[in-house]
Formats: C-alpha cells, sequence, structure tokens
C-alpha cells in the first residue's frame, strides 16, 4: 500500500473511504441477522482502523472520536488527560467512525456513513473546520473538501420569481425535532425522513433535498465532515438560532443545526425561531 496524501483535504478523503470499504466488507462477511452485533462490530472496525492511522500518519494531532472512551464527557477536572490535551492542541481529528449506525443494520439502507474531519485553532473560518470528507460507501461515492462539490442546482420553479416549489427538509427518520411537522405544515415543507446526520447533510449538497433540521441531542462527531464538506460548497450552516456552529469545545454536545441553501436560510431561521422556542 502507499502513503496516503499529504495535504489534509486528501488524507480525509483517504482515511474515509478506507473506513467505507472495510465497513461494506464488514456487512457482506456478517449479515444483518443480529443487527446488534452489526452495529458494535462496524463502531469497532472503523473506530480501530481510523485510530490506527491516525496514529501513524498523523501522530502530532489530538483526536476526538464517538468511540473513545469518555467522548461524552464535557471537560472538567475529573475527565482524563486525552481531553485536555484536544483543548490545547492546534489540530484535532472529529472523527465518527460509523454515523447512521442504525441504518447501518438493516439490509438495503444506503444512508449511513463515515466522517473524518480537522479541526484547527488557527483556521480562517468560525467553524474551525479546516478539511473534512464524508464517504458514504453503500451509495458509492466520497464528499471532501479537497474537492469541494459545486453548489446544488437551483430548479427551475425556485429560479423563477413567485415560484412555488415545496421546500424537501431531510430529517432524523428515528429521533426527529418535536417541533418539525408543525413547522413544516407552517411553511409548505415536505419532510424527508433519513438516517445518518451525513447522508442528509450530503443530500442537501448534492440537492436531494432542500435543508436538513435537527434539534434534540447531537455531538461535535455527527456533523463536524458533514458541516465541512457544505460550507466549503457553500451552504449554510447554523445552529437553530442562528449563531455559528463551534467545534472542538470542552462540552462536546452539539444539540442542533440548520444545513441548507443560503437562499432558504432566512426564511427557515424565521421559521424556527416561530416553532422551537
Ligand atoms: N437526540 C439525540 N441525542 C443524541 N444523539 C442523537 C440524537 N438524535 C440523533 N443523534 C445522533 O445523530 C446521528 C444521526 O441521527 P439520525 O440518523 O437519527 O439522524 C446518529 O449518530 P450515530 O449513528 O453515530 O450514533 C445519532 O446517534
Ligand atoms: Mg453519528
Amino acid at each position: 500500500m502507499g502513503s496516503p496524501p499529504i495535504i489534509d483535504g486528501g488524507f480525509a478523503r483517504w482515511l474515509a473511504a478506507r473506513a467505507g470499504q472495510a465497513l461494506t466488507t464488514l456487512r457482506t462477511e456478517m449479515g444483518f441477522a443480529d443487527p446488534g452485533a452489526l452495529k458494535s462490530a462496524g463502531d469497532k472496525v472503523s473506530h480501530d482502523l481510523i485510530r490506527t492511522e491516525l496514529a501513524r500518519w498523523r501522530p502530532g494531532d489530538a483526536v476526538l472520536s464517538e468511540e473513545d472512551e469518555g467522548s461524552r464527557l464535557a471537560w472538567t477536572a475529573e475527565v482524563g488527560s486525552d481531553v485536555v490535551s484536544r483543548l490545547t492542541a492546534d489540530r484535532v481529528w472529529i472523527i465518527d467512525p460509523l454515523d447512521g449506525t442504525r441504518e447501518f443494520s438493516e439490509e438495503g439502507r444506503s444512508d449511513w456513513a463515515v466522517h473524518v474531519a480537522l479541526w484547527a485553532r488557527r483556521a480562517p473560518t468560525s467553524h474551525g473546520l479546516v478539511a473534512g470528507a464524508v464517504a458514504l460507501p453503500a451509495q458509492h461515492r466520497v464528499l471532501g473538501t479537497d474537492h469541494a462539490p459545486a453548489y446544488p442546482p437551483m430548479t427551475v420553479e425556485a429560479a423563477t420569481p413567485g415560484g412555488g416549489r415545496t421546500i424537501r427538509l431531510a430529517a432524523s427518520r428515528s429521533r426527529p425535532p418535536v417541533f418539525l411537522a408543525e413547522l413544516a405544515e407552517d411553511i409548505g415543507a415536505h419532510l424527508v425522513p433519513m438516517g445518518s446526520a451525513g447522508a442528509k447533510i450530503a443530500a442537501v449538497v448534492t440537492g436531494e433535498v432542500d435543508a436538513y433540521i435537527h434539534a434534540g441531542g447531537q455531538y461535535e462527531w455527527d456533523s463536524a465532515a458533514p458541516v465541512a464538506v457544505a460550507t466549503a460548497t457553500g451552504l449554510h450552516a447554523s445552529r437553530i438560532d442562528g449563531s455559528a456552529l463551534k467545534y472542538n469545545e470542552a462540552d462536546p454536545r452539539l444539540p442542533d443545526l440548520l444545513v441548507c441553501r443560503k437562499d432558504l436560510a432566512s426564511r427557515l431561521l424565521a421559521a424556527l425561531q416561530r416553532h422551537s422556542g
């Protein structure tokens, strides 16, 4: 095997793709008879692969991974030195080895992903993410900041003044925000249930849906890599109150977000203000 790309964006794509291949192989080998075992094995195989490659190729960088012990804890004096090291590090890889774990364990579903993002202290962006890749192995694609996808094409109806195409809103198929059905009805939007934050943000990036709204709980690794890709593409990404998404915070909880086409952001933020309070 040759060396991976030196540039961080290319390296993130390489790493996410490799983990995605390992997950695809695992799904084939294990089958779907025991979903619990498949989920656990998937988390472990992908996490171990990513951890090993990061230790080998980026030994000086810190890592925040969903599958690390204690990763969900906010930093306090009692929490171990791993957490402290990422808070003083200049570069931190934020990893979700398997996003959409539930869907990964269901035969025929392709809405699961591998997330690899890099946060840097001296980043020019407010979210601090400088590279990222989202592998969607069952969709045979990897989206990455190294070759940021083109901005999603505007439909003919949306481009027509007064054109009233229904907004397509992606949301969690298992844990949608409690207020979302009402919000959708208010703005005449159509809900598209889907698993995995990465798969939903990828659907916004490719123009399959117009927006993704989440609230009620999530962690930095659920959105870091897909938000890096979405913002590199030029899409809007923020908290649902419009404030900036922040990564590598002492508390890794990042419970809500809005990712959407720029032209929809003010309308959706106004609707969120009416419904999410
Ligand atoms: N209320 C909640 N609290 C914590 N995590 C949540 C959550 N709702 C969604 N998530 C996480 O966000 C990711 C996407 O969720 P969903 O598929 O429902 O949209 C999943 O990541 P994992 O699959 O990595 O656990 C899920 O665990
Ligand atoms: Mg996740």
